[in-house]
């Protein structure tokens, strides 16, 4: 009788066996993910995440599977990966209507509250109104927007690194925040980079970045810990996020109040604020919260994407000194020793843009189209920034990795199908731009700093058949709306130091060498040098004078 029992359970528990199988077999070859690494139950590929940078990885499986789509599963949530310009142009491009919106962010948006800022909002008719009103009052067809701000702000960043040259990391943040927020609010560059409005907005966009990584709180993957009262141990996330509300408030009201005020009085330059006000003539009190808040995106998304690009610069001058060398003949025979570069100057220096260019691809700062910023830790449930040791970047499950997702990363809102694999709806949706810069077919020896590459040897120009790194500011709907003052912030401070300055290693106080490693803090989702020092030398003592006459001529005495 016993026996007969569990010959009747075991047949039952084989038959449930077999259709579980025989289902998820049905279920797996009807709806065919694409290839990626087989994962564990609950945990997924967060093993195969640890410590290595996620672009490195994703680039490797792409040439394991031999797919230029790639498909990861991080704690359930399956992230699909593109590894080709041409799988991101088809899927963010021609199919924007399913990849336009955004990953949620309980952290960020509902705790911190950056729900306002239209960088991470979801597809939809707010997101479409804020961009509306950024492209309209601010697009490439008007550089007289922004090119006298960087103009000035970068010929003020010359005499500044000649006064203090070891802090030229610290400088270059001013120098690029204080001409986006000369764009956004009609600031003086110079006036506003010492002002109270760039120490709040650098608070302020180091919070924004450092949670803006999902994974870097458990409450981004279990939202309901949201409620958990601040007081409950452990809960130590919802603390810092009311010191990182604090700082997001100061950037959103501090400036546009200072801004809406110097109006009233009659007092303010022409800007991103006034046009809007301008293009609105009864600005409702809806209206007006939309001006606010978009204005309060430029400096968000803006500053720190520029700063990490010209930090590569400063790192690949000192690495590679015959380049600086060529970049500084081309400057002697188009601009001279008398006076420093225009934007006028730009199409006659086409070694300053293949420069740029190298800088932007070499080590993709949007590796995955996505941004963050080194120097800020990330903490999870407990975590605190008094603490700089603890640098767990997700606790699940006592693996501690860095998940690659982010507030720049696109979400599927729809399934949907391609060279037959299928992508959820929902998928978090990310183009690794890091394969597209480094593939051999396109940039020969790619891991070699080399403007050379853009350069037709034949005559010295710019070789159009090399692809431009344009993809490093995204794709689709989505792609920056900021690209245009991007490049040209990025190309006027290049051409005005190589005019002035030799950069090189610096030395240490015994006189000796003090060669940077030339390594790259692959810890957060966007590839940065770690701090490093270098030496700005006076490429002779009258260009001093000719960088005061400059900086006299763009402050108008
Ligand atoms: C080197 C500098 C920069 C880089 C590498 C960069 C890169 C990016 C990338 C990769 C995205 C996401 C695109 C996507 O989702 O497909 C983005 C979005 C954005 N960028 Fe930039 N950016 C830079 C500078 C700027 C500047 C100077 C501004 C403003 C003045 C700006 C404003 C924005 C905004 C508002 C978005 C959000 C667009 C949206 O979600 O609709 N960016 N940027």
């Amino acid at each position: 009788m016993v026996s007969n029992n569990i010959l009747a359970w075991t047949g039952c528990g084989v038959a449930l066996a077999i259709l579980y199988l025989f289902q998820q077999l049905r279920f797996r070859t009807r709806n065919l993910l694409p290839p990626g690494p087989s994962s564990f139950p609950l945990i997924g590929n967060i093993q195969c995440l640890i410590s290595r940078p996620t672009w490195i990885t994703f680039t490797e499986w792409y040439q394991k599977y031999d797919s230029d789509i790639i498909h990861v599963n991080v704690a359930g949530n399956p992230i699909i990966i593109l590894n080709t310009l041409e799988a991101a142009t088809e899927l963010f491009e021609r199919r924007s209507a399913t990849y336009s919106s955004r990953p949620p962010l309980t952290m960020l948006n509902d705790l911190i509250g950056w729900k306002w800022a239209f960088v991470g909002m979801p597809y939809g008719p707010e997101w479409k109104a804020c961009r509306k009103l950024f492209t309209t009052m601010f697009n490439p067809n008007n550089a007289d927007q922004h090119e006298p701000q960087e103009l000035k702000a970068a010929r003020n960043f010359l005499l500044n690194l000649h006064e203090k040259p070891e802090q030229y990391a610290k400088l270059v943040r001013k120098m690029t925040g204080s001409s986006i927020l000369s764009v956004a609010y009609g600031f003086d560059v110079n006036v506003v980079q010492d002002s109270v409005h760039t120490y709040n907005a650098e608070r302020a966009a180091d919070g924004f970045i450092a949670a803006s990584i999902p994974g870097s709180f458990l409450v981004d993957y279990l939202p309901w810990l949201k409620y958990i009262p601040s007081w409950v141990p452990g809960a130590s996330f919802q603390r810092q996020a009311r010191i990182w509300k604090a700082d997001m408030e100061k950037l959103l009201h501090g400036p546009f109040a200072a801004a809406k005020s110097s109006l009233i009085e009659g007092g303010m330059e022409p800007c991103f604020v006034t046009r809007c006000f301008e293009q609105l003539s009864d600005p409702d009190s809806n209206a007006e919260g939309m001006i606010e808040q978009t204005a309060g995106v430029m400096y968000l998304a803006g500053t720190d994407t520029a700063v990490v690009a010209l930090t590569t610069f400063f790192l690949a001058m000192v690495k590679y000194p015959g380049y600086q060398k060529k970049a500084q003949q081309e400057l002697d025979r188009v601009v001279g020793s008398n006076r420093l570069p225009e934007f006028d100057d730009k199409s006659s220096l086409p070694y300053i843009q293949a420069i740029l260019n190298e800088v932007l691809r070499y080590e993709s700062e949007s590796a995955l189209t996505c941004q963050s910023q080194p120097g800020v830790q990330k903490y999870c449930l407990g975590g605190s920034p008094s603490i700089p040791w603890v640098r767990i970047h997700i606790c699940l499950f006592f693996f501690c990795v860095e998940v690659p997702l982010t507030v720049m990363a696109h979400l599927s809102t729809e399934e949907d199908i391609y060279r037959g694999y299928r992508i959820p709806k929902n998928a978090t949706v990310m183009a690794n731009v890091w394969a597209m810069f480094h593939d051999e077919t396109k940039f020969p020896d790619p891991y070699t700093f080399n403007p050379d590459r853009y350069i037709c040897a034949a005559d010295g120009q710019l070789n159009l058949g090399v692809m431009e790194p344009t993809s490093g500011f995204g794709f689709g709907r989505r792609a920056c709306p900021g690209r245009h003052m991007a490049l040209s912030t990025i190309w006027i401070t290049i051409a005005s130091v190589l005019a002035v300055y030799d950069i090189s290693n610096a030395l240490d106080e015994n006189g000796e060498i003090i060669i940077p490693t030339g390594d790259y803090d692959t810890t957060t989702v966007q590839n940065r040098p770690y701090p490093f020092e270098c030496s700005f030398k006076l490429r002779s003592p009258e260009r001093l004078d000719v960088m005061r006459t400059s900086v006299e001529f763009v402050e108008g005495k």
